[in-house]
């Protein structure tokens, strides 16, 4: 498709003109706001199922010139949705080194220093992600919020390797290692809405599971994610750091945004 980025003449404000779902409604990310919550209690805690993978499995760990994204193997799903959600991939947004905010999704008008998305698809009605992708009920993501501060020992096991995607389009084979140790401690504590992709085509095809809780990682984590990753090709001249890779919320009109918590 034609390209897009989040700053200039391709930033956000123009995505539309060639991906049309962008300027239409579900859009994500929103602004969650806490006051407008409503408490839902059949929102059951998720379940990720076969997600502890062996460290002699590989994943494919990649830069898409948008965003850092590691592959996930298709034996892991989540059960706890009306249909099952395969796993397909999972991938980052975050700030910059000079603005250590980058999240998509904020939290009454607050962005956190970066977010993680896991995608996976309806895999009970559609045979894969690109059939799922723009099906009002293809997908879901859950959105993992990230704060600086604790090492964390889980994020390690793919940052160690990421000087090896440091331009777009180069890819390198890493060892699985627990996906659960990505998530939040508590993961029966949620929010939860109807929205769309945050990048173009931006199909409202999503169903958006966003944790109340955020994860931790370092500074010098946080650093790798922000300082050593191109948008650019290694054989171009000028490099184009990647940095503030997040979509600004979108209007929520009249969607309810929902919580599987009280108080
Ligand atoms: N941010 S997101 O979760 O809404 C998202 C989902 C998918 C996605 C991928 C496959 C099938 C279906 C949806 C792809 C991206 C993406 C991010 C950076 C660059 C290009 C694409 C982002
Ligand atoms: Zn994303």
């Amino acid at each position: 498709g034609a390209k897009w980025a989040y700053t200039g003449p391709d930033g956000e404000h123009h995505w539309s003109k060639h991906y049309p779902f962008c300027g239409g409604t579900f859009q994500s990310p929103i602004d969650i706001q806490t006051q407008l919550l409503r408490f839902d209690p059949t929102l059951r805690p998720i379940e990720l199922q076969n997600y502890n993978l062996s460290a002699n499995e590989q994943l494919t760990l990649g830069n898409n010139g948008h965003s850092i994204q590691l592959s996930l193997p298709r034996r892991m799903y989540l059960s706890s949705l009306p249909h099952r959600y395969t796993a397909a991939q999972l991938h980052f947004h975050w700030g910059s080194e000079h603005l250590p905010v980058g999240s998509e999704h904020t939290v009454n008008g607050r962005q956190f220093a970066a977010e993680m998305h896991m995608v996976l698809f309806n895999s009970d009605k559609y045979p894969n992600i690109s059939v799922a992708a723009d099906k009002s009920d293809g997908l879901a993501v859950l959105g993992v919020l990230i704060e600086v501060g604790e090492f964390n020992p889980a994020f390690a096991q793919f940052l160690k390797y990421i000087d090896g995607i440091k331009y777009k389009d180069q890819r390198v084979q890493v060892p699985a290692f627990n996906i659960r140790s990505l998530l939040p401690v508590l993961l029966d504590e949620y929010y939860r809405y109807d929205g769309s992709l945050t990048t173009p085509p931006c199909y409202p095809s999503v169903l958006w599971t966003v944790f109340k809780n955020p994860v931790t990682i370092s500074l010098k984590q946080f650093l790798a994610l922000a300082t050593a990753i191109y948008s650019s090709h290694q054989q171009e001249s000028a490099p184009v750091a990647m940095n503030s890779n997040y979509r600004k919320p979108q209007y929520t009109d009249n969607r309810v945004v929902l919580c599987s918590f009280q108080g």
